[in-house]
């Protein structure tokens, strides 16, 4: 099972997949070591090889205690591999996956991590464009901070930028993950670094929430709910939490906070956020048609998915079982602006069955026979009211028109 990777590393056991490639629990020669094997159709692409040779500084001076470091790359016959300090933990994906939602004061901390590994790499003129819960890894190892949150580290720094070649992606196409897609990215302006604090506010809403303010349903859809559409407030989040979310998913990129204070301005709420427990947000409604419109020009062959996404590059399925990135067209000004109705998710009351669930059904089931009921009742008192009025002998007035309202 193990191989060598390079004269210096060997890849020991699989940690996990992404769409890129592989990532390996690996040896190297100080140490213990993570392993990213790019795929090999990219590994291959003499033109991704040489933007990897390129990256490699930017890549390799990243260092700081919320970024996962970068410590080689290794360009080895068909091996193209990123060689990265070993975080022992999880996701954030995954973490999310198994609470639903996060107490505030535990989100807020990994995200002010986040914010500032952002500040660093921003700081350095690095953009890392394709910041998602699946790009934070939580250290079980580091120290408890405020909420029990274990310290967070942003990794996969440059790596959608490696794979965003010109010839890959060209000029109309956009790579990035939909849910967490800024409109300016949608628009086809060129990402700078408010993308990643867009992108970073999506996460916050969405360990708040348990869901992202403007997912679910086709691709296509998604993006244009970042164009047009407006953040729903979530219930009981504090006002000063609100703000701070509300600023930093602007649609126009300059009103957004900068990395360095959206990181001091979350660190200040913390206090107030102590011991508050998860908020009470029941999943949104996603109406079919909602789940069904696309922007007319998306890709027919794209299936319409829970969280929209199709692989990074076109033609590579993700072996990974979690849908992440999309490519697809820029959507036209007209595309964008939209059908009339919004799409944006409205959080459920609480308690409120989702569509199509089983509670769903039978609330239905329930409203039918209560309906059924109050029809009958209307009928019998429309019936009694008519004939009390051709009985009353009030010969000018018309006599009512005796109609029951069945129920469906
Ligand atoms: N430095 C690391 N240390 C420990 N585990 C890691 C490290 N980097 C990645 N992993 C784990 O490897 C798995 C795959 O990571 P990878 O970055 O390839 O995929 P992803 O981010 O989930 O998806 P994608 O590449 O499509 O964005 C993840 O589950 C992650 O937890």
């Amino acid at each position: 099972m193990a191989r060598k990777i390079g004269s210096r590393y060997t890849a020991n056991q699989i940690l996990g997949r992404g769409s890129a490639g592989t990532v390996w629990l690996g040896e190297g020669p100080d140490g213990p070591v993570a392993i990213k094997l790019l795929r090999e159709d990219l590994a291959c692409d003499q033109e991704l090889v040489g933007r990897f040779v390129q990256e490699r500084t930017a890549l390799l001076g990243l260092e700081h205690p919320n970024i996962v470091t970068v410590r080689d790359l290794v360009v080895d016959g068909n091996d193209l591999a990123l060689v990265m300090d070993l975080v022992r933990g999880t996701d954030l994906r995954t973490r999310l996956e198994r609470e639903r939602r996060l107490a505030p004061e535990a989100a807020v901390a990994i995200v002010a991590d986040v914010a500032d590994a952002l500040a660093a790499a921003h700081a350095a003129g690095v953009v890392h464009r394709d910041v998602k819960p699946e790009n934070v890894l939580l250290d079980m190892q580091g120290p408890l901070g405020p909420g029990g949150a274990h310290p967070a580290l942003l990794t996969d720094f440059g790596v959608a930028k490696l794979i965003d070649s010109p010839r890959r992606t060209r000029a109309t196409k956009i790579i990035g993950t939909p849910d967490y897609l800024a409109p300016e990215i949608v628009e086809g302006l060129p990402p700078r670094a408010a993308v990643d604090i867009y992108a970073l506010a999506t996460v916050l809403y969405e360990l708040l929430a348990g869901f992202t303010p403007f997912g679910g349903g086709h691709p296509g859809a998604v993006l244009r709910r970042h164009v047009t559409e407006t953040v729903v407030p979530l219930p009981g989040i504090p006002e000063e939490l609100w703000q701070l979310l509300v600023q930093c998913l602007a649609k126009a990129p300059a009103s957004r906070l900068r990395a360095s204070e959206l990181a001091a301005r979350l660190r200040e709420q913390l206090p107030m956020l102590a011991g508050m427990p998860p908020l009470d947000v029941d999943e949104p409604d996603l109406s079919e048609e909602a789940a069904e419109e696309s922007v007319p020009s998306a890709p027919q062959d794209e299936p319409v998915r829970r969280r929209g996404a199709v692989s990074l590059v076109p033609g590579a399925k993700p072996d990974s079982n979690r849908d992440t990135h999309t490519s697809m067209r820029v959507p036209g000004p007209d595309e964008l602006a939209g059908g009339a109705h919004g799409t944006a998710r409205v959080p459920r009351a609480p308690g409120t069955p989702r569509p199509g669930s089983a509670r769903h059904k039978a609330a239905v089931r329930r409203r039918r026979v209560t309906l059924g009921v109050a029809g009958v009742v209307v009928a019998a008192v429309v019936a009694v009211g008519a004939w009390l009025a051709s009985s009353g002998g009030d010969e000018d007035r018309p006599a009512p028109a005796t109609h029951s309202t069945s129920a469906p």
